[in-house]
């Protein structure tokens, strides 16, 4: 058999399952507390009025579950969602066609909201706001604008940088909504739903072990869930147990918390190389060979929220609790 047929049917059958692990309607959506009992009410109201929903701002650390909201959002309204992003959609012309392809109320969700071209964002405006593009025709003194009507939609945008979003775009959100990290309760629960879908038996405590490793993090959750699945199925009986669930993330180098190898070299040269800080996110980035924008978005943000790093005007600092996990002297200060 052909060799590309293979790849292309193994990862349509990737996708499938991605897709079918994702909640499709509120009441699957677990966690987010706050941001779903607001948006349930939001949607409520637009489709009594049957209007389209106001425009809604993700933002919070990557896999949180933007994506899957923004799925959800437009299956609660029953309208269509067409999915793009930032840096995708190149010119003016683009986004154009994307907007007039559109239906009456429904979604277009745009990850990565913050990496749009400043060209392509001015189109967008008066879309937002007015529900017209203004189309210039021609070139030099005969130019002309006009104006087209489009239909009503919901603008959905995803970010991780929400502060690299210009105030003229952050400010024509209707809504908006900062994702959380998730609690071990409810990534453990996340964790046997995802089992029960992958159709493999799984042990409480075994979800449980997983969800304390997961970052505060489905993505990472799901992940972990599917390596020790393997690992089940190879070196014992299929059944996911806590024992093989342990075996298997120490195997793959995710510590008792969820760190994995990138965190623990950042952590170890801000302690051993930089004197626990303050050293600036770059210098770091460089010591360890992985990029500033990474360790930004991906691993500075977990390890400031369980207090391993602390920002500082100065630079990122270690602290105590860092150093006790890892096994290390706190570095005196000067
Ligand atoms: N609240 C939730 N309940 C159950 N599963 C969830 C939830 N949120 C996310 N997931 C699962 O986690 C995975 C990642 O979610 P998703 O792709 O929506 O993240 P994201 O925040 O959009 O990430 P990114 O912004 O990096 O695209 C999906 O497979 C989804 O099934």
């Amino acid at each position: 058999m052909d060799d590309r047929i293979i790849s292309a049917n193994l990862m349509m059958d990737e996708q499938t399952m991605e897709f079918s692990l994702r909640p499709r309607y509120l009441a699957e959506y677990i966690g987010q507390s706050q941001a779903k009992e607001n948006l349930k009410v939001y949607i409520e109201a637009a489709k009594m009025r049957k209007e389209a929903l106001d425009h809604v701002l993700l933002y919070g650390p990557p896999g949180l579950g933007k994506t899957t909201l923004s799925n959800i959002i437009a299956n609660e309204l029953g309208v269509n969602m067409r999915t793009t992003s930032g840096p995708a959609i190149e010119r003016p012309g683009d986004l154009a066609a994307i907007l007039t392809n559109l239906q009456e109320n429904d979604v277009l969700f745009i990850d990565e909201i913050h990496r749009l071209h400043r060209t392509v964002e001015e189109v967008l405006y008066p879309a937002m706001e007015d529900f017209a593009l203004d189309i210039i025709i021609g070139k030099g003194p005969s130019a002309r604008s006009v104006r087209l009507d489009l239909p009503p939609f919901t603008l959905v945008g995803a970010t991780t940088r929400v502060g690299l979003l210009s105030s003229p775009l952050r400010d024509r959100f209707g809504v908006v909504s900062r994702l959380e990290y998730y609690t071990v309760d409810e990534l453990s629960y996340i964790v046997s739903r995802t089992a029960d879908i992958l159709q493999v038996q799984i042990v409480g405590e075994a979800s449980r072990e997983i969800g304390m490793r997961s970052r505060g993090t489905p993505r990472i959750a799901n992940r972990l869930l599917k390596r020790v699945r393997d690992f089940a199925q190879v070196k014992g009986d299929g059944i996911i147990t806590t024992d093989i669930t342990r075996a298997a993330l120490s195997s793959i180098q995710v510590d008792p918390l969820g760190l994995d190898e990138i965190d623990h070299k950042m952590l170890r040269a801000i302690i051993l190389s930089f004197q626990g800080g303050p050293v600036g996110l770059d210098t770091i980035a460089a010591s360890i060979g992985e990029e500033s924008q990474t360790i930004e978005d991906v691993y500075e943000p977990y390890l400031l929220q369980i207090g391993f790093l602390q920002r500082t005007p100065r630079g990122r600092m270690i602290t105590d609790a860092a150093c006790k996990h890892l096994g290390l002297p706190t570095p005196k200060r000067s």
